[in-house]
């Protein structure tokens, strides 16, 4: 509580470097923010978002449309991409029409992208293997052959690292050889961007707090956009992964939510609907600042 009485705005943020670009200027001190910052993995934010614990958070596209009662979406906000992600993949021991019945670990960081993976199956693998929910994180890969599968989806900051050393070749080259980007398989499948996040904030949280929330993380993520080198360079040290990759992997995302996106974001919760995995809704938004 301040002095005022009122408990301080909850922010959520995903702590994978995909988030780098929004949150920089905030955590800088460049860009005030009225409220404090909650890290987590996408799935640790949609249980806080959905419990009402957090006011305001990046959230998996599909714990929108989960529980879009309780919500209204921030305008011109989202992570998105228009083909290849990088860091939403497949890594797999088999071409990914092969793997009917066979094993597939899922990451329990993701919402969307197991939803995805899960329409890609039946609509474009055309195949039904058995999915298994697993840890992915960095810390997890060491341990991946502890357990049998065939492939697994990773999202992240694990699944960049994977992708940027598979691309090099050696070890994780040969142990994965077909690797699926999910935005990639999207894009050819639909012609669409992919929606993987979007941010949220909750329907009673105060409309000024939630508008303030909202313009200091549109201008955070301006001058994280005009500062991507030295992003690229911060997000190689907490990654591992390499300086060039970064800058390669903020180039493919897109921070916005313009036409084209929303376009992708229907048509993704049109099919979910259609399979009957969420409910049926529509997109309500914040009125813009
Ligand atoms: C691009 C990504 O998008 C994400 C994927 C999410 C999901 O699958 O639920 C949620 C938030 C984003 O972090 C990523 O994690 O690499």
């Amino acid at each position: 509580m301040d002095e005022t009485g009122h408990s301080p705005l909850r922010v959520g943020r995903i702590r994978y470097i995909n988030c780098f670009p929004v949150y920089s200027a905030i955590e800088r001190g460049i860009v005030p923010l009225a409220g404090e910052l909650v890290d987590g993995v996408p799935t640790q934010l949609n249980r806080l978002m959905a419990a009402g614990e957090i006011d305001v958070s990046v959230v998996s596209a599909v714990e929108y449309a989960r529980d879009a009662h309780q919500f209204l979406l921030l305008p011109e906000l989202g992570i998105t991409s228009d083909g290849p992600v990088r860091s939403v993949m497949l890594f797999s021991k088999r071409d990914a029409r092969d793997l009917g019945g066979r094993r597939v670990v899922v990451s329990k960081s993701s919402m969307t992208s197991v939803h995805l993976l899960e329409l890609l199956f039946e609509h474009v693998w055309k195949c039904r293997p058995e999915f298994v929910p697993g840890d992915a994180e960095m810390g997890d890969i060491a341990r991946f052959d502890d357990e049998p599968h065939d492939a697994r989806l990773v999202i992240g900051d694990a699944a960049l690292k994977l992708f940027d050393a598979a691309s090099r070749g050696g070890m994780w080259a040969e142990r994965y050889p077909y690797r699926e980007d999910l935005g990639a398989a999207w894009k050819a499948w639909t012609g669409l961007p992919f929606v993987f996040a979007v941010w949220v904030a909750q329907r009673r949280t105060p409309v000024h707090a939630s508008l303030s929330a909202h313009a200091s993380l549109i201008a955070s993520r301006d001058w994280g956009l005009q500062h991507l080198p030295q992003i690229s360079a911060q997000a190689a040290l907490a990654s591992g992964v390499s300086v060039e990759a970064c800058r390669e992997y903020f180039a493919g995302l897109d921070y916005r939510l313009s036409y084209p996106h929303l376009a992708g974001l229907t048509e993704f919760f049109r099919r979910l609907v259609l399979a009957g995995r969420v409910p049926d809704g529509s997109l309500a938004f914040l009125p813009a600042a």
